[in-house]
């Protein structure tokens, strides 16, 4: 069985990340994450810091150089996508400025501008909206469809209509999914089951949650400075005959999971490497270390 390969590198310093991977960020109508100016740039920084280095071996001329990192800058820009599903454009435009207290809030909001702003437009506000499509954010408005969640309209609008992103080794991050109302989470975790052939990670301050489909053997490479050790493997729709893990404090050996009976929750991961494998869909969550941000 093919071996999938997971690790939390967007949550390191722009350095330390994994330049193999694409991310899109969705933000949602909850409190902004600590860290989600972390997440909102990620890429470019890298980027820009790969041109300088490449510039550097080069040895071309300042100005070069400056086009040079222009033009990375503008294709990692292409190359990403950070979408507001309806309200969650309120959280950036009020909230956003709040996580850099010494900075202009109007420079902070024209910093953060989302490419798109997407839902059944009954929470974001017409000042908000007036203010993002003027620096040109698209806007589209989808309150014909009251059968999904603004989240599920934000991923399917990234899946069909972001073509210059690169798909081969897109991961969508998704901040605010969790710790608010109980409808609104469930229906994010349908979210990751509704589109698990992509990778998509649900975040709050506190943990991150992603979808282990059984048809992987997995690998999850533990980023011990901003994850763990608190960590569990829930069988959610329906029961899992059988898991097997590696790395974790209480692993599972052949293992059969449900709800009402065994679900591994409040386990602890041992080292640098998890390993799981299961005959049903699991999701894999992780504590994210209060040092983030
Ligand atoms: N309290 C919450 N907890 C978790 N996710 C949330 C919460 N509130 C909103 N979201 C997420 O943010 C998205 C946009 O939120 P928004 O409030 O704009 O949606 P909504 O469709 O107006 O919600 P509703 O009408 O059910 O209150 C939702 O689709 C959901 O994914
Ligand atoms: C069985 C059923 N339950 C709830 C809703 C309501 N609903 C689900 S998603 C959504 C859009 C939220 O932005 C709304 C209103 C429905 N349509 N069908």
């Amino acid at each position: 069985m093919e071996v999938m390969t997971h690790s939390s590198t967007f949550l390191l310093p722009s350095n330390h990340r994994s330049p193999s991977v694409t991310y899109a960020l969705v933000v949602l109508n909850q409190p902004l994450l600590r860290f989600t100016p972390l997440l909102w740039n990620h890429g470019s920084v890298s980027l820009v810091a790969l041109s300088f280095y490449l510039s550097l071996l080069a040895c071309v001329s300042v100005t070069k150089f400056f086009f040079f990192g222009l033009g990375v800058c503008f294709v990692c820009r292409t190359a990403q996508v950070r979408v507001c599903a309806d309200g969650g454009a309120n959280r950036v435009f009020d909230e956003m400025p709040l996580l850099f207290p010494s900075d202009d809030a109007l420079d902070v909001r024209q910093r953060y501008k989302p490419d798109i702003i997407k839902g059944d437009m009954d929470s974001v506000r017409t000042e908000v909206l007036d203010f993002y499509t003027n620096l040109g954010t698209k806007v589209a408005d989808e309150s014909h469809d009251q059968d999904t969640t603004d989240l599920h309209k934000c991923i399917a609008y990234i899946r069909d209509f972001t073509p210059n992103l690169d798909k081969s080794n897109l991961c969508i991050l998704v901040a605010g999914a969790l710790g608010g109302r109980f409808d609104h989470e469930a229906g994010n975790l349908n979210v990751l089951y509704h589109f698990s052939t992509m990778r998509l990670i649900l975040l709050s301050n506190e943990c991150l949650i992603y979808l282990l489909p059984s048809t992987y053997h997995h690998e999850i490479y533990i980023q011990s400075a901003v994850e763990g050790p608190h960590c569990g493997l829930i069988p959610i729709g329906m029961p899992s005959a059988s898991t097997t893990t590696t790395g974790l404090q209480w692993d599972l050996n052949n293992t059969k999971m449900r709800f009402g009976d065994l679900v591994s929750t409040s386990n602890l991961v041992r080292g640098e490497k998890v390993t799981v494998q299961s005959s049903s869909d699991l999701l894999w969550t992780i504590s994210i270390k209060a040092c983030n941000g």
